[in-house]
């Protein structure tokens, strides 16, 4: 009984604080720059994660600290290219995803996103991988899809009272049309006409469940989440009831097809277009469950929406501030002198404007987690051990390095239209905003294609301008969810000012 004294107690308590301590002092992460507490609780990143400002916090200690820093016991960021180089691309895909992608699970099912390991990834992403090649992107059938939804972009902008809109809401829309197009045609949505789907869209868009869900990940025993129910401290739990439905009634609509073929019944009833993510995923050989090709419907579709919404939201914001007319005047004259739809793939000026609002206002800004392997490894310099949690960040890789980012935070798309082949290649290689390597952004060339359609549309025919705001202009700084950053208040009033061609007529 003697055993457990008070002193003896304190004592074993004080023992094993030093053990602590010592170990922490003497751990790989120790040497790595950063700040003090940081390298005995992760407190402060979690705090920094639940405020929505992941992302910010991260550049500023690059800032302070430099290339590679501690953010907390066992977890490093990178701001170098070697490092990006070895987390993401050694050998193809990089480095293992850390349980963080567990919170991307659809329908409870593990999809190919939120897949960790290397080899069950790359065998579900080989099967999918033709479906956003840019050939099938560019197929006839799928780029009409898009011109149509962006045209209805550009015909409601027109018809909305003062051609004033909350631009926010009518990108997500657009986006939201875009993606399911390509995933399910004839089943996709019509966000920008229909009051129903783009319930659908605002459903996923304005989630708020950060809080909850970052809480449910670190404590799994889900105590603390019921504690802050009892006093409604937390969100309501995550619901897209709307969206699961819109994607199970494609997923239905199509398996009722396979089976019908399989019985060799014929039907009326179209299946899916042959470009689609559906298309590819019914094939029975693939041996997919029901609920499998709803998560991974589902996965893509949210993918898709946010990302493309919210990079077009900013870059437009960013276009129609008073600073930037020079940039529309260019833009518009570029598009008018090649007013042929087809060529939105091959204009410099276009894309030179797409690729700095990416650069600046990338959807997903903030780091991207991996495990340093078994053995651990040497990254740009710095030694961790297996298990570390290591990453990069877009937010920061397109800023950090001045010599090849000059005045990083200035919105100037002439940087990708220079002469200096070295400097494009290094900030190419720098160009993080759809990751890098085999677990980089699959849909890439869907989302190049639907916002250049879409800016097409818009500024051959308009001039933006910031719109009445009631004197409250909308807060458009980050703001960090799970993984992707919004636009903080969600609202973006813009003017759209219909363009006056030389010979006098409304273009
Ligand atoms: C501007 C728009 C977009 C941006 C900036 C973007 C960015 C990214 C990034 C950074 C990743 C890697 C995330 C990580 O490793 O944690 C990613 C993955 C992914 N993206 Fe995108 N994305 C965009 C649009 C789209 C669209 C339209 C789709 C269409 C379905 C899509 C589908 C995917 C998929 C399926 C993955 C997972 C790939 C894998 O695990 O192998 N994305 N995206």
């Amino acid at each position: 009984m003697a055993l457990f004294t008070a002193p003896v107690l304190l004592g074993a308590v004080v023992v094993a604080a030093l053990v602590w301590l010592v170990s922490r002092l003497r751990s790989a992460d120790a040497a790595v720059p950063g700040p003090v507490l940081n390298l005995f609780s992760s407190l402060p990143l979690k705090y920094q994660e639940f405020c929505g400002n992941r992302t910010q916090y991260i550049h500023q200690l690059h800032r302070r600290y430099g290339s590679v820093v501690r953010l907390a016991p066992g977890e490093v960021a990178f701001a170098s290219l070697p490092a990006l180089k070895e987390i993401y691309l050694s050998h193809g895909s990089g480095y293992d995803k850390t349980s963080f992608y567990h919170l991307f699970k659809q329908y409870s099912t593990p999809t190919m996103f939120s897949t960790l390991d290397k080899q069950t990834h790359s065998k579900r992403r080989r099967l999918l991988a033709d479906r956003y090649a840019n050939s099938n992107v560019l197929k006839a059938d799928a780029v009409a899809g898009i011109r149509e939804r962006a045209q209805n972009f550009a015909t409601a902008a027109a018809q909305a009272p003062n051609q004033t809109h909350d631009t926010y809401i009518s990108l997500h829309s657009f986006a939201f049309d875009g993606v399911t197009h390509h995933l399910f045609h004839p089943f996709g949505s019509n966000a920008l006409r229909n009051a129903e789907d783009e319930n659908v869209m605002r459903e996923v868009s304005f989630d708020n469940t950060l809080p909850r869900r970052l809480l449910e990940y670190y404590c799994p025993s889900g105590l603390p989440t019921k504690f802050l129910d009892l006093f409604g401290l937390l969100p309501s739990p995550r619901s897209v009831p709307r969206a699961k439905q819109i994607v199970l009634d494609a997923v239905d609509a199509t398996l009722d097809g396979v089976a019908r073929e399989e019985k060799g019944e014929k039907s009326d009833a179209p299946g899916p277009a042959d470009f689609t993510l559906l298309a590819r995923l019914r094939d029975p050989a693939l041996g997919l469950s029901r609920m499998q090709i709803a998560a991974e419907c589902m996965d893509h579709m949210a993918a898709g929406i946010e990302t493309t919404g919210d990079v077009l939201c900013w870059l437009m914001w960013q276009l129609s501030q008073p600073a930037c007319r020079g940039i529309q005047d260019r833009l518009y004259a570029e598009l008018r002198e090649n007013d042929d739809p087809a060529k939105y793939d091959s204009l410099p000026y276009l894309n030179a404007v797409l690729k700095e609002g990416l650069r600046l206002y990338a959807s997903i800004p903030m780091s991207l987690p991996r495990h340093v392997p078994a053995g651990g490894r040497f990254i740009d310099g710095t030694w961790l051990p297996e298990g570390t949690i290591v990453s990069c960040q877009p937010y920061t890789m397109h800023r950090f390095d001045e010599d090849v980012f000059p005045n990083p935070d200035e919105f100037n798309p002439d940087r990708w239209l220079g002469t200096d082949p070295e400097l494009d290649a290094e900030m190419n290689r720098r160009f993080f905003a759809f990751s890098s390597g085999g677990r980089g952004c699959l849909g890439k060339h869907l989302a190049m294609a639907e916002m250049k359609m879409l800016l097409q549309e818009v500024y051959q025919r308009f001039e933006t301008v910031m719109g009445d705001t009631d004197g409250k202009p909308a807060d458009m700084s980050f703001s960090d969810q799970i993984i992707s950053s919004r636009p903080k208040d969600q609202r973006c009033m813009l003017k759209f000012v219909p363009r006056v061609s030389d010979e006098g007529v409304q273009t």
